[in-house]
């Protein structure tokens, strides 16, 4: 919809931008800009876009598949033959080939000769098993999306990602037993290296002197914070069952001592102690009543000048326009939740009694953002 000015009317631009689309839309004009030297790059580039966006479902099965079939680790050391590779996979050689040119057509794999390597985008890949890890959780989503008009006709959540987020359909969350939370806390641990050196490479631990990780889960991010700031306090909060597995993997006395609570943060107040709060991919998963009462809590759990630290991936960064599809999605089907711009979650944090908030750029926006907030 286009944006209205103060005045009521539409904005030199989004005249333009009607314009323009009038135009685009006009078969007759698109039969000319595909041939007209000025036009034709554009129109090409369009096009490949649009084949993109109608061929992504097919790319991501294709990727699914060589991640699940570890194709890109049987290369990793040296290039290897299709028929090998078929092989060692346990696909038939014919069926096998077809999966093997899709992946190089998506640069996963590339043709050496006449074998097949690591292509640039399985290479980079490869180096980042925390996205492995993501990637292999996805067939939960496609599930749900199996019937696309279905399932953003039907209401939020409901499905299989909602069930595997124990926490997203629990009127009561606190009483979850282990096998619901248990898998969802395991892929948070695997996928946490994507955010843990985003948040700590952009801020620094080094001046506070206990950090309390609010939703902590295993206790993955405190691990990675305990290698770069040993002087730092650690205290985590979680779900009780959560906090059991937590307990069983980090030192609770000791050096590197992490103190454990546990609690339902939309029903219980948070524990005290903290001059500095973490909250790592926790707000975007609850709606604004929810996150409010969160921001709240957190700000009487700190003291005058404490820092909160929240890192999750915000809407409306420029140029990823696709994390927010993705996650306008993902969250549909969890059923609670929303992606938010910094803008709105600045916004949440001076109605909780935060200001100033500083937006601390980290080196990969589309794994984190990170708002730095000081309670006054
Ligand atoms: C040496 C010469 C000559 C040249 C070098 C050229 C060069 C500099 C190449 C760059 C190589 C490089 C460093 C590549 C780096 C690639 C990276 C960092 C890739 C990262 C990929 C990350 C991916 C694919 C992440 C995916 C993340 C997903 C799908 C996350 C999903 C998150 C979810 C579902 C969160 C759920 C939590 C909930 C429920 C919402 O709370
Ligand atoms: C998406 S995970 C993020 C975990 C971790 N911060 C990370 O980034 O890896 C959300 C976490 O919030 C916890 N959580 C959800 N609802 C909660 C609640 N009402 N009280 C306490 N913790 C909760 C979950 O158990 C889970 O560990």
């Amino acid at each position: 919809m286009p944006e209205r000015r103060s005045n009521g009317g539409p904005s030199l631009l989004d005249r333009a931008y009607d314009w323009h689309d009038r135009l685009v839309a006009n078969p007759r004009f698109q039969a000319f800009a595909q041939t007209f030297w000025l036009t034709r790059p554009i129109a090409r580039r369009r096009a490949k876009e649009l084949f993109d966006l109608a061929g992504g479902f097919i790319h991501s099965q294709v990727l699914l598949a060589c991640v699940r079939l570890r194709l890109l680790d049987m290369v990793r050391a040296e290039p290897l033959p299709a028929e090998i590779l078929c092989a060692r996979a346990g696909l038939p050689p014919e069926a096998g080939r077809r999966l093997l040119e899709a992946a190089v057509g998506l640069r996963l794999l590339r043709r050496r000769g006449g074998a097949l390597g690591l292509g640039t985008l399985g290479a980079a890949l490869l180096g980042n098993p925390a996205a492995l890890a993501m990637i292999e959780h996805h067939p939960l989503l496609y599930d749900d999306l199996a019937d696309p008009v279905a399932a953003f006709s039907r209401g939020r959540g409901g499905g299989s990602l909602a069930r595997y987020w124990g926490y997203a359909e629990a009127a009561t969350p606190g009483e979850l037993p282990e096998a619901r939370t248990g898998p969802y806390t395991e892929l948070m641990a695997a996928s946490q290296p994507l955010v843990a050196r985003q948040v700590l490479d952009a801020y620094p631990l080094g001046r506070h002197r206990t950090l309390l990780d609010v939703g902590g889960g295993g206790g993955a991010f405190l691990a990675a914070v305990r290698e770069r700031a040993p002087q730092l306090g650690l205290m985590l909060f979680d779900l009780p069952a959560v906090a059991a597995k937590a307990r069983a993997v980090l030192p609770e006395a000791g050096a590197g001592a992490v103190a454990i609570h546990e609690g339902d943060f939309t029903r219980d107040p948070l524990p005290r102690g903290a001059d500095v709060i973490s909250l790592v991919r926790i707000a975007h998963d609850h709606d604004d009543a929810v996150v409010l009462g969160l921001l709240r809590a957190i700000r009487a759990a700190l003291p005058e000048d404490g820092t909160l630290l929240l890192a999750e991936p915000m809407a409306g960064t420029p140029g990823l326009g696709t994390l927010d599809a993705y996650f306008a999605v993902y969250l549909h089907a969890l059923g609670t939740g929303r992606l938010r711009s910094a803008a709105e979650l600045t916004d949440l944090l001076a109605q909780a009694g935060f200001g100033p908030v500083r937006r601390v750029r980290t080196a990969m926006p589309l794994l984190t953002g990170l708002l730095v907030a000081t309670a006054h």
